[in-house]
């Protein structure tokens, strides 16, 4: 991929870190793919913890979907130059060694630890560019809470980063809201692993900090879909707020939520344990994100305008380029509960899609009426 406008930028920063050559040769290197809000915060932690494990290089490279700030800056330019990420995380210095870069492939080149932090509408694209440019033993993680719909059905991100570039890909996911973690404000958060427990503990201690205790888990599939559809609950929130329905009932919603959650995930993937909903990728995050996130906070905006504005207008106005989830997940949910007959097992999931298109009103949120009772897992069966 060419470089993009903005990379001279690069050569500016203050870091040592690189000027040892031959003798790091062997050291592993790690890169972030993304520098939005939780991408930056997730450099920043590692890059803390690299300076102390002399089996890694001392440089971070982040990359950076460059774009130029109001003030004519390039966004990787004003990175470097402040070491802080001024638009999606101002005011929280990312550490010296922290190397925004805008060209992805050089970015990523020389790196055999790739952490996946994108919103998950551009990962397809991302990982197409990244086709035959990685390092042989890369192993990657995603901290992308969203997933793939593709002909053939549901793909999540991490399995999407595998196959399309045929690497291993862990997960990361948790009650982590990128702002109060920034701020080192204790929290926890979840790593899932298919099979390999010594990858996994390595994520944990790039991640680990005083203030951000990881535990792994061996169930990728369960922590990742834990994250990826607690922003539909969180939606669901939203509009409970909007509304002013009160605590009960967002208290009702987060837990019908939380149950549809296990049951679309154990129905997607029998491996998918009970457990992993008790962690922080589960019934923490539900809670975090559904009293302090952005999903709930647009959708508490469609609801409070009655559903006139819509999702992407509010989007841009209230969060000033950050991106939402939820919304787009509750389309590629609701299109896998439709193709395998399942709706009428998922009344919120069904119902969050049918509102964000405005096919429901916000108020439907709590009106299951029309549709059948929540069936037992057991006598909801695949097509
Ligand atoms: N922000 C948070 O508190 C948390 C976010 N996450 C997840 O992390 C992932 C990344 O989200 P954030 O870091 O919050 O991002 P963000 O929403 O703060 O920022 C949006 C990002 O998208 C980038 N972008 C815009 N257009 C693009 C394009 N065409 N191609 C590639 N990138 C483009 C922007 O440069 C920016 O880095 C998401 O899946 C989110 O669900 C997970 C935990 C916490
Ligand atoms: O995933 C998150 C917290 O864990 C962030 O949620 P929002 O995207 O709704 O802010």
């Amino acid at each position: 991929m060419p470089p993009l406008e903005g990379e001279t930028a690069t050569t500016t920063h203050h870091s040592n870190a690189g000027n040892n050559g031959g003798i790091d040769g062997n050291k592993s290197r790690v890169t972030v793919v993304g520098s939005g809000s939780w991408g930056s915060v997730a450099a920043k932690l590692i890059a803390s913890n690299i300076l102390n494990i002399t089996s890694f290089h001392d440089e971070l490279k982040m990359w950076v979907f460059e774009e130029t700030l109001q003030s004519g800056e390039k966004l990787t330019d004003a990175i470097n130059r402040t070491n802080e990420n001024v638009k999606y995380l101002p005011g929280i210095k990312l550490g010296n060694n922290v190397v925004a870069d805008p060209d992805l492939d050089n970015a990523v080149k020389d790196a055999n630890m790739l952490v996946f932090v994108t919103p998950h509408q551009f990962i397809d694209h991302i990982c197409k560019s990244l086709v035959g440019k990685l390092r042989s033993d890369v192993e990657a993680i995603s901290l992308i809470k969203g997933m793939e719909v593709k002909i053939e059905g549901p793909c999540l991100i991490s399995t999407f980063i595998s196959e399309q570039l045929g690497i291993n890909c862990s997960v990361l996911m948790g009650a982590n809201l990128a702002n109060e973690i920034a701020e080192e404000k204790f929290s926890e958060a979840t790593v899932g692993y298919r099979d390999n427990r010594e990858i996994a503990e390595q994520w944990v201690q790039l991640f680990s900090t005083p203030y951000f205790m990881v535990t792994p888990v061996k169930d990728v599939e369960g922590v990742e879909l834990c994250g990826t559809l607690k922003n539909v609950v969180a939606i669901a929130a939203g509009f409970v707020d909007g509304l002013a329905m009160g605590n009960n009932t967002k208290a009702a919603i987060m837990r019908l939520g939380l149950r549809e959650m296990r049951d679309f995930s154990k129905l997607l993937f029998s491996s998918v344990e009970d457990n992993t909903f008790y962690e922080s990728c589960g019934v923490a995050d539900v809670i975090t994100t559904c009293f302090g996130g952005r999903n709930r906070k647009v959708a508490e905006a469609f609801a409070k305008n009655g559903g006139k504005r819509s999702f992407d207008e509010l989007e841009v106005e209230i969060l000033q380029g950050q991106k939402l989830q939820g919304v787009s997940t509750a389309r590629e949910v609701y299109e896998v509960l439709r193709h395998q007959g399942w709706l009428e097992s998922f009344p919120l999931f069904a119902t969050v899609h049918e509102i964000c298109i405005s096919h429901l009103p916000p108020s439907a949120i709590v009106n299951y009426s029309k549709r059948k009772p929540i069936l037992p897992l057991s006598e909801v069966s695949a097509h």
